[in-house]
């Protein structure tokens, strides 16, 4: 049996739906591959819940009782006191503050698994001091679910490029949330501050939907591919259309946002209006490899177009390479949500595990 030690950091609506996909898995686990998985370590932004020995199911009543006021310094004492053999570190916060301490989690031993797009969304500089000290540490950085939730895109990719193929163009709605929004909001009526307000409580928004709104998820994303293609590019190079009206950009908060959310609506009905009976609303991106264009934007597609057929929350990705020149790759499926999300975290710490004893 070999036994990975995890330590979740972030348990919201993909944290916790990943304790509960490893607890009921527990036991095929064991019997299927040989894995032990002992959850070490749950925090979330103020409180950590500790037990060297595994936390076990019903965590959350756990968490409830027992966690404790904690600051970073002690979970590395914990790490330090423990010298937790296989340890795996999983981000699944969306905080642009956690990823400093990757660089600690790394020196104490610690592999990482993150959902959180914002380490591969900094400056190259970041990206690249991060994938030295990794190196250095001999440590595993994976992060599947930072494109298309579960689904494979970013594995895809990489085994492309790697293996010499020329990737030219990828195109498609990399949003799960925007999909969602505008498969709803062009079929029903509904006014697009409850469309909204639903994709945040099905799980697909971000934690602050501004992110989704404003193009940068998505402009995230882009990024993340372009440079899994090696491709030298900065966030503030992609080209983002923000579907966020004037008045509610800049210096509102979050909760005046979703306060003010049904100043969204006229906002979005002129969208609708504009648009064909045939035609529905699609929130894209496009990297041109061979130009280094990165653009997300707003377009009307037919309705029965590749594009225009998905449904729910789906992304669909179109991988254009010299080997798929005319008929393209096509990844497609549920693209955000908790379940399809944890599921694919899930599947990075099995592809951890295979690599340790
Ligand atoms: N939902 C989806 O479909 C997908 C999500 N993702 C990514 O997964 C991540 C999580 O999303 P989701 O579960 O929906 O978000 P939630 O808001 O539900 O959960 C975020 C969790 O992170 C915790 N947190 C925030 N800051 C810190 C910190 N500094 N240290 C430790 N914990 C912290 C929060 O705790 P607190 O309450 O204390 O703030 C909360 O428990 C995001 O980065 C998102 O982009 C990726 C693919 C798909
Ligand atoms: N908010 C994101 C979730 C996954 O990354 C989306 O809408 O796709």
């Amino acid at each position: 049996m070999k036994t990975i030690h995890l330590a979740l950091f972030g348990p919201g609506k993909v944290g916790s739906k990943l304790l509960e996909q490893l607890a009921k898995s527990e036991e095929h686990l064991k019997k299927s591959s040989g894995i032990i998985i002992k959850v070490i370590l749950v925090a979330d932004s103020s409180h950590a819940l500790l037990n060297p020995n595994g936390i076990k199911s019903g965590w959350d009543y756990n968490f409830k009782i027992s966690s404790q006021r904690y600051s970073f310094k002690e979970v590395e004492e914990y790490f330090r006191r423990n010298a937790f053999k296989n340890l795996v570190s999983i981000d699944t916060t969306a905080s642009e503050e956690f990823i400093e301490n990757y660089f600690s989690l790394i020196n104490f031993g610690s592999h990482i698994i993150a959902a959180n797009k914002v380490a591969n969304t900094l400056s190259s500089k970041f990206y690249r001091k991060l994938r030295e000290e990794l190196k250095k540490n001999n440590k595993k950085f994976i992060y599947e679910t930072n494109v298309g939730a579960g689904l494979p895109i970013v594995e895809t990719l990489r085994n492309l490029h790697l293996s010499g193929e020329k990737v030219t163009r990828i195109r498609g709605v990399f949003s799960g949330s925007l999909s969602y929004i505008f498969n709803t909001f062009s079929e029903e009526e509904k006014e697009f501050s409850e469309v909204l307000k639903e994709a945040g409580v099905l799980g697909y928004t971000e934690p602050d939907a501004r992110v989704d709104l404003s193009g940068k998820d998505v402009g995230r994303k882009l990024l993340i591919l372009a440079r899994e293609l090696e491709l030298q590019k900065e966030f503030e190079e992609v080209k983002i259309q923000s579907l966020i009206p004037k008045q509610l950009n800049g210096d509102t908060t979050l909760e005046e946002f979703n306060k003010r959310s049904g100043e969204l609506n006229v906002h979005f009905r002129n969208f609708k209006t504009k648009k064909l009976t045939n035609d529905v609303l699609r929130y894209i991106g496009e990297l041109n490899v061979e130009t280094g264009e990165l653009e997300a934007k707003l377009i009307n597609e037919p309705k029965n177009s590749v594009l225009g057929q998905i449904e729910g929350a789906d992304n669909i990705f179109e991988i254009y390479t010299e080997s798929y020149k005319d008929r393209p790759l096509v990844i497609r499926g549920a693209g955000a949500g908790a379940e399809v999300t944890a599921r694919g975290v899930f599947g990075d710490i099995l592809k951890i595990s295979e690599r340790l004893n």
